[in-house]
């Protein structure tokens, strides 16, 4: 029997949840109902599709992401974990951790009463992230899918001492057009710029003019993308988040990144909620960290 076989036996459900061999042979996952449908793949637990019944897709896929094992999608919805950005300590490391680019397996899977379908996966370590993490933990990525879609990173510390713990839903949203989007919620929050370096004050909403890449400190548990293009709100609500990365490559970076596509930084804006920079979990032995979110959409 083949693996997306035994996957199918195992967690798959009829019209529900659905396994298949996709891009490049890797393993992905179709979720869907009478609400909404999602498409993950298994590399990463990595989202790369949501769309709520009758609304347009909530979430960017880049036309050019590649489909290898060991190399993270560009767009949909990375897992950065144990750290973001890059270690604190060990350049060499990878960027954003190792959870994004290795295999997770599915762990539950079930109907829920109101019509919603929930997933559950488990990143599966292999040498490769021991030597990167060597302390004990076990990370869970829960999806639940319906008119919203709600993602839980779930981490326990199963080691004896404590685990100072960075991570991040690093969500790439649709956008009609990112000049005219604006991100609400951030106002008076302290972000670091890593394009401009230092530390400053949002005033008002966030706008997208030029390459954009900020850590908000203290950021609440909501923020919207306003998208006047499209004609919606995109609703972000979030918990076991201190801080809010907004980020858009514009046009240098994305020529340098060669995954992107050349027109990509027009319709994609990545608002990530996370624990970064400062804002990193002080996890004890023993205890769990929910990194949650919930992502909806209403017209404007
Ligand atoms: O290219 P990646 O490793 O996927 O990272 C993409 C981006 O992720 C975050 O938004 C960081 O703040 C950016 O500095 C980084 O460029």
């Amino acid at each position: 029997m083949s693996i997306v076989d035994e996957l199918n036996k195992t967690f798959g459900m009829t019209d529900q949840i659905t396994f298949l061999s996709g891009p490049a042979g890797m393993a992905v996952v179709e979720i869907e109902n009478s609400l909404g449908c999602a498409s993950m793949a298994l590399q990463g637990a990595h989202l790369v599709g949501f769309q709520a019944m009758g609304e347009q897709p909530l979430i960017w896929m880049s036309d050019e992401a590649v489909f290898a094992p060991g190399k993270s999608l560009r767009g949909g919805v990375p897992v950065c974990w144990p750290w973001f950005g890059p270690h604190a300590t060990d350049s060499s490391l990878p960027g954003h951790g190792p959870a994004r680019t290795v295999e997770w397996k599915p762990v539950a899977s079930s109907s829920l009463e109101d019509g919603r379908t929930s997933i559950s996966f488990e990143m599966v370590e292999t040498d490769a992230t021991r030597r990167q993490c060597a302390h004990p933990l076990r990370v869970q990525l829960h999806v639940t899918v319906g008119s919203t879609l709600q993602m839980t990173l779930e981490t326990t510390n199963l080691g004896a001492t404590p685990f100072t713990l960075g991570d991040a839903l690093h969500t790439y949203f649709l956008v009609g057009d990112v000049r005219q989007a604006q991100v609400e919620g951030l106002d008076g929050c302290d972000y670091l710029d890593k394009v401009a370096g230092g530390k400053h004050t949002q005033q008002g909403a966030v706008t997208i003019a030029s390459e954009v890449d900020r850590i908000y400190l203290g950021t609440g548990h909501s923020c919207a993308i306003v998208d006047p293009v499209m004609g919606r709100r995109i609703l972000i609500r979030s918990e076991g988040s201190a801080s809010t990365i907004v980020w858009n490559p514009w046009i240098e970076k994305t020529l340098r990144m060669g995954d992107l596509g050349p027109d990509g930084y027009l319709k994609m804006l990545c608002v990530e909620t996370a624990n970064a920079a400062d804002d990193v979990v002080e996890l004890a032995a023993g205890a769990t960290h929910r990194l949650a979110v919930e992502y909806s959409s209403e017209a404007l």
